[in-house]
């Protein structure tokens, strides 16, 4: 019988993560993406749309991995880091302003209770204009890295958008070889008001949010001189994510991501089911 891992689950905008305080590795890296697979398959698992491992950092107040549902370790995650933070604030890892390290970089960020705000990496604007032959359509959007791969359409009626089946043909296309690419669509309501539905890889579905989706498409809309910062994204769970920046004429700079971190439960994980 291996020892229990105790955990805690946890959301951003319904982007649901299992935490682990894994400074004392009690899940070995090299089985991270194996033990992904298992506690966030739905069902059989815990259940969520990615695992994140707290580590000792020298460089910040910790080290995160970060990996999807499938396995497949991501770069960065916006919603992802929003809980990472409180949960590292909540258990004594840090102070209410920490940094932790990622592969995209350190990443600063604020606790106010519920509440966390992400400094995020200086995205890359890819692609302003880039269009895709997507099964019998054409698909025009901007592709954009905002610590991970981001495509954005901006469409007249985002409810109406089939996001699994066009999401996925974009996000396996050909262009975004090898390392596939995210897929937003959005719907802008006013200037700094919209909603946003994401087909995010290594989840292989269309999530509730995602917070550097919310942020490549508040940039996107702001580039095509549609929107000013700071936007209020509506995700496709209905909650609010707000993203702040500030558009130059060199790129995207101070880029914010701010909303609410929840705890849903702590619990402990069978030791045997990540042997
Ligand atoms: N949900 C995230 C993004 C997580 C990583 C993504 N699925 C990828 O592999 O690129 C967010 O909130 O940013």
């Amino acid at each position: 019988m291996n020892k229990p891992i105790s955990f805690k689950k946890m959301h951003g905008s319904g982007n649901d993560f299992i935490l682990v305080d894994n400074r004392s590795m009690v899940v070995p890296l090299e089985k991270a993406n194996e033990v992904a697979k298992i506690l966030c398959r739905r069902k059989f698992g815990v259940g969520a749309d990615g695992l994140i491992l707290i580590c000792e950092s020298e460089q910040a107040d910790f080290k995160w991995y970060f990996y999807n549902a499938d396995g497949s370790e991501a770069e960065m995650c916006g919603n992802g880091g929003r809980c990472a933070a409180r949960f590292a604030f909540e258990t004594g890892i840090a102070g209410s302003e920490l940094s932790f390290e990622t592969l995209a970089g350190i990443i600063h960020a604020s606790i106010n209770g519920k509440r966390v705000k992400l400094e995020l990496p200086t995205p890359e604007i890819l692609e302003r204009e880039l269009t895709l032959d997507v099964r019998d359509q054409v698909i025009t959007g901007s592709f954009l890295n905002t610590g991970v791969p981001h495509f954005v359409q901006i469409v007249e009626d985002v409810q109406a958008v089939p996001v699994y089946e066009i999401g996925r043909l974009i996000r396996h296309h050909k262009k975004f070889q090898p390392q596939g690419t995210n897929c937003n669509f959005v719907e802008i309501r006013k200037e700094n008001y919209i909603v946003v539905r994401t087909y995010e890889r290594g989840v292989e579905d269309e999530t509730h949010a995602c917070g550097t989706g919310a942020v490549a498409s508040a940039i996107s809309c702001a580039l095509s001189m549609k929107c000013v910062p700071p936007i209020t994204v509506e995700t496709w769970g209905g909650e609010k994510l707000k993203v702040f920046f500030e558009l130059t004429q060199e790129g995207v700079k101070d880029v914010f991501l701010e909303g609410e971190a929840i705890i849903v439960y702590s619990g402990e994980l069978n030791g045997d089911m990540i042997v």
